[in-house]
């Protein structure tokens, strides 16, 4: 090593610590390490970023930071998020990756609407959310998989919203990577952080064990987001899966897959049978007469008798299709003429409405305080009701542009 040289990098190298404040305002933590809620110490930028510190201790950590830096550095999209910095701390071993910063996230956003509907508050929102949260997400999606690479773990918790400023109301989709995380038993994890490993919203070939992850799994995840935002409840809501089980095969969740889209035939899915676990359906007692009522149209009649103007029956068919290969992609997704209808999908999700939900809540390192920090969380989750918003004006909404839609 060129010491003389390094010494002279050490001079004009600043620490992460040395740029920015964020002690005691952790955000998010997981196996990897955790998040913070940054500032720049000096005041040139007035920004919000998110730091995570990557314990690169095992080897793993470090192939995973890797892994992360060699992926995002290739990607630009404005509803992905984007990797602004990278620090090396060759002291205590530890890579810092800076973040924009998001205030908000659907698992948070949706918490806070069933928290009001619970409570019978009102809270207004902007009639095209959903349309716009659904349009930049197959947005965002649409440019990964143009570039070959899977999300994988599409939920909630990864589909963040930037708050009030330059980007207000941009959806930018994440991998927060909370699923693998270890804490304290004492504390129940879902009081704390979003939703621990979660098969909600796992397609039925993975649930069969298909070995080859495609785009098509994102789309799946997609559909199951789209009814959530839709009615505030996981459609294949099933017990959580440990980490650890053995078989992909889960029949908790796959019940409720049929419940909702009936039972596969043959025409509707003619891989069916190849598929992996495909034997243990009718070991495990499932039966195609058990579900003949069964479809999604039947399911959502029941929970939208009258309609839902942020709804369209047809897209959710097309994006909770059991064949991979029927299913329909991003790309055909954006041509949807769902959005082409009014409301047109404005590219500020919170367009004309005040933002209700509250700022990111700061965890607190220390076990018997995180009991007081659930009691705060459990207090303040319930909102206020809010004053009715000024009617939106008339505004440039997305432009369904060529990039997105080659209809
Ligand atoms: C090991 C690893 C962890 C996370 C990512 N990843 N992937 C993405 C996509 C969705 C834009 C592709 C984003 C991220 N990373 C993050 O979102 N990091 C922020 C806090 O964890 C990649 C690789």
């Amino acid at each position: 090593m060129d010491f003389e040289f390094r010494a002279q990098q050490d001079q004009v190298r600043r620490s992460v610590e040395e740029l920015f404040d964020f002690q005691g305002r952790m955000i998010g933590r997981g196996t990897y390490g955790k998040v913070f809620k940054a500032k720049r110490k000096d005041g040139t930028d007035t920004s919000d970023y998110a730091l995570k510190q990557i314990d690169a201790t095992g080897q793993s950590m470090s192939n995973s930071a890797i892994r992360e830096i060699a992926l995002l550095r290739e990607l630009n999209h404005i509803n992905l998020i984007s990797l602004q910095r990278v620090f090396l701390s060759h002291v205590d071993r530890r890579v810092s990756l800076l973040f924009d910063f998001a205030e908000h996230d659907l698992w948070h956003i949706i918490k806070y609407h069933r928290a009001a509907k619970a409570s019978k508050k009102t809270v207004n929102c902007a009639p095209g959310m959903i349309k716009s949260i659904l349009y930049q997400i197959l947005a965002g999606i649409h440019y990964l998989h143009s570039n070959w690479v899977l999300h994988r773990d599409l939920k909630p918790a990864n589909i963040l919203l930037m708050g009030d400023g330059a980007e207000r109301g941009r959806v930018k989709i994440g991998d927060m990577g909370f699923a693998r995380l270890f804490t304290s038993p004492l504390v129940p994890l879902s009081k704390i952080d979003p939703v621990v490993v979660t098969l909600w919203y796992r397609s039925p070939e993975l649930l069969l064990g298909s070995h080859h992850h495609t785009k098509a799994i994102d789309l799946w995840a997609i559909g199951c987001i789209l009814y959530e935002l839709l009615t505030l409840e996981p459609l294949f809501h099933c017990k959580q899966d440990d980490i650890k089980a053995s078989s992909p095969f889960n029949r908790d969740a796959l019940e409720k897959i049929f419940q909702v889209v009936g039972y596969p035939t043959d025409s509707d899915w003619p891989g069916l049978k190849q598929m992996p676990e495909y034997p243990r359906l009718s070991k495990e007692g499932f039966r195609a007469i058990h579900y003949g009522h069964c479809s999604i149209e039947q399911w959502m009649k029941k929970v939208f008798p009258n309609g839902h103007p942020s709804f369209s029956l047809e897209l959710m068919k097309r994006l909770l299709t059991f064949d991979p290969n029927k299913r329909i992609t991003a790309e055909q997704a954006l041509c949807d003429p769902f959005f082409k209808q009014q409301p047109l999908p404005h590219q500020d999700a919170f367009y004309g409405m005040e933002i209700p939900y509250g700022k990111r809540e700061f965890i607190i390192e220390d076990e018997e305080q995180q009991q007081q920090q659930q009691q705060q969380q459990q207090q303040q989750q319930q909102p206020a009701i809010q004053p009715p918003h000024p009617p939106p004006v008339e505004e440039p909404s997305i432009q369904i542009t060529q990039e997105n839609c080659h209809a």
